[in-house]
C-alpha cells in the first residue's frame, strides 16, 4: 500500500528534477550565446576584402577619368633634379689656383733660388733642401740638381731662362710620357671594373664618389659597389654621392663579405649594360696581413665574371714618407695600375707625386684638390708644373 502510494510520488519528483535540469541547461546555453554575442560586438568586424573591379581598361571616348586625376600634378611626381658634374677637361685648369696656392713655396722657392745672380754651393744646397722638404725624394732631388747644374753651366741663366729650364726639368721629372688615361672602356659586352684601395681615411670613398661624377660627365653609365662593409657610414656616403648624379650603388649588410658585394656590383653592371663599375673597399692598414689578403680575394672574386681594368691606390698627400711605405706594401699584394693623390690642397709637399711614381713605377692618374664634389682632376704633368711655377 505504502509502496503503491510512494511510486507515483517519486515519479513526480523525478519528472520535476528533469524539468529543472532542462531549464537550467537551456538558460545557461542562452547566457553563453548572449555573452559571446556581446564579446564579438566589442571587436571590430573582420574586414571583408572589397570586391575586385574587373572592368577592362577602356580607350578613347569610352575611357573614364582616372580616379586620381584631380590630385595628380606635375609637381607631385617631379624627381629631384640630378646634378650636372663638371667635365673632366678643364678641371685642372680651374683647380690650378688651388694647386698654386698650396705648392707655391716649392715652385716659387726654386725659381727664386735659381734666378740668383750668383749660384754658389750654398744656393745649390738650398735648392736641394727645398726639393727634399717638398717630399720629392732623395734620388730624384739629386738627379734634378745635377741636371740643373749642367744646364746652368752650359746655357747660363737669366731670370727668363731660369724659369724655362726649371719648367722643362720638373716636367721631365714628373714624366709626361706615362700613360695616365683611366681604363674605363667596356670590354666587349662587359663593363670596365675599377677597384679603389688604400689605408683608412685617405679619401677612397670620396674619390669613388667624385670619380663617378667624372665618368657621368663623360656620359658613361656607372654602377658603384660599396664593398667597404667595415665603416658603417661608408655605404650611405657612397649612395648619396651616386644618387646626386643618378648612379646606382650596390650594397650589402654591414660587416658583410666585401668580395660578394664587389661580385654583385659587377653582376649588376653587366645586367644594366653599364660602361664602368667602380668598387670602393674598406680602408686597411698595410701592416695588417689578414686585411691585405682580403684585397686579393676581392679581386679574384670579381675576376670570376669580369676583368679588373684598374686598381687605383689612394694616397693622402699629407702623409709624406708614410704614403710611400703604404704604396710599397699595397703594390706587393695587388697589381696597382694607377695612383690617386688626395688632399694636395692641404699640403705644400706636392713633390710626393714624383716620389711615389718612382717608388711604384705607376703613374699618378688623378689628384684630389679639395672637399668639393668636383675637386678631383685627371693629373697632367705640364699643368701640374705650370701651377707650381705660377
Ligand atoms: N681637403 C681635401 N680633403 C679630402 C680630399 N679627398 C678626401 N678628403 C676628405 O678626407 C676625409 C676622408 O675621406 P673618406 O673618403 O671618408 O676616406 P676613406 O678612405 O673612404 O676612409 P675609410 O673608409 O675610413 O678608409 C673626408 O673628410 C674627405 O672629405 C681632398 O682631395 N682634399
Amino acid at each position: 500500500m505504502l509502496t503503491s502510494q510512494l511510486v507515483p510520488l517519486l515519479a513526480d519528483a523525478v519528472l520535476i528534477a528533469i524539468i529543472a535540469v532542462a531549464v537550467v541547461l537551456v538558460a545557461g546555453t542562452a547566457g553563453l550565446v548572449v555573452t559571446r554575442r556581446r564579446k564579438s560586438a566589442e571587436l571590430p568586424a573582420p574586414t571583408q576584402p572589397a570586391p575586385l573591379e574587373t572592368a577592362e581598361p577602356k580607350v578613347g571616348e569610352d575611357a573614364e577619368e582616372p580616379r586620381d586625376t584631380p590630385t595628380r600634378t606635375l609637381e607631385d611626381t617631379e624627381l629631384p633634379a640630378l646634378e650636372k658634374p663638371e667635365s673632366a677637361q678643364g678641371r685642372l685648369v680651374r683647380l690650378r689656383a688651388k694647386l698654386a696656392r698650396s705648392q707655391g713655396s716649392l715652385g716659387k722657392g726654386l725659381l727664386a733660388l735659381l734666378s740668383r745672380d750668383k749660384l754658389d754651393e750654398e744656393v745649390w744646397e738650398d735648392i736641394e733642401t727645398t726639393l727634399i722638404t717638398a717630399d720629392v725624394g732623395v734620388a730624384p732631388t739629386q738627379e734634378l740638381v745635377e741636371r740643373l747644374r749642367t744646364r746652368v753651366r752650359v746655357e747660363g741663366v737669366g731670370p727668363e731662362q731660369a724659369r724655362a729650364i726649371l719648367r722643362e726639368e720638373l716636367i721631365e721629372l714628373v714624366n709626361p710620357s706615362l700613360d695616365r688615361s683611366l681604363k674605363v672602356e667596356r670590354n666587349g659586352d662587359q663593363p670596365a671594373v675599377v677597384l679603389v684601395v688604400g689605408v683608412n681615411g685617405t679619401g677612397k670613398t670620396t674619390t669613388v664618389g667624385k670619380l663617378a661624377r667624372v665618368l657621368v660627365a663623360e656620359d658613361k653609365h656607372v654602377v658603384l659597389g660599396a664593398a667597404d662593409t667595415f665603416r658603417a657610414a661608408a655605404a650611405d656616403q657612397l649612395q648619396t654621392w651616386g644618387e646626386r648624379v643618378g648612379v646606382r650603388t650596390v650594397r650589402g649588410p654591414e660587416g658583410g663579405d666585401p668580395a660578394s658585394i664587389a661580385f654583385d656590383a659587377v653582376k649588376q653592371g653587366i645586367a644594366e649594360s653599364a660602361d664602368v663599375v667602380v668598387v670602393d673597399t674598406a680602408g686597411r692598414l698595410h701592416t695588417k696581413i689578414g686585411l691585405m689578403d682580403e684585397l686579393g680575394k676581392v679581386k679574384r672574386v670579381i675576376e670570376k665574371t669580369a676583368e679588373v681594368d684598374e686598381v687605383l691606390l689612394v694616397i693622402d698627400a699629407t702623409t709624406g714618407q708614410n704614403g710611400l711605405t703604404q704604396a710599397r706594401v699595397f703594390a706587393e699584394v695587388i697589381n696597382v695600375t694607377g695612383l690617386v693623390l688626395t688632399k694636395l690642397d692641404g699640403t705644400a709637399k706636392g713633390g710626393i707625386v714624383i716620389a711615389v711614381q718612382r717608388e711604384l713605377g705607376v703613374p699618378v692618374k688623378l689628384v684630389g684638390l679639395g672637399e668639393g664634389a668636383d675637386d678631383l682632376a685627371p693629373f697632367d704633368a705640364e699643368q701640374f708644373v705650370d701651377a707650381l711655377l705660377d
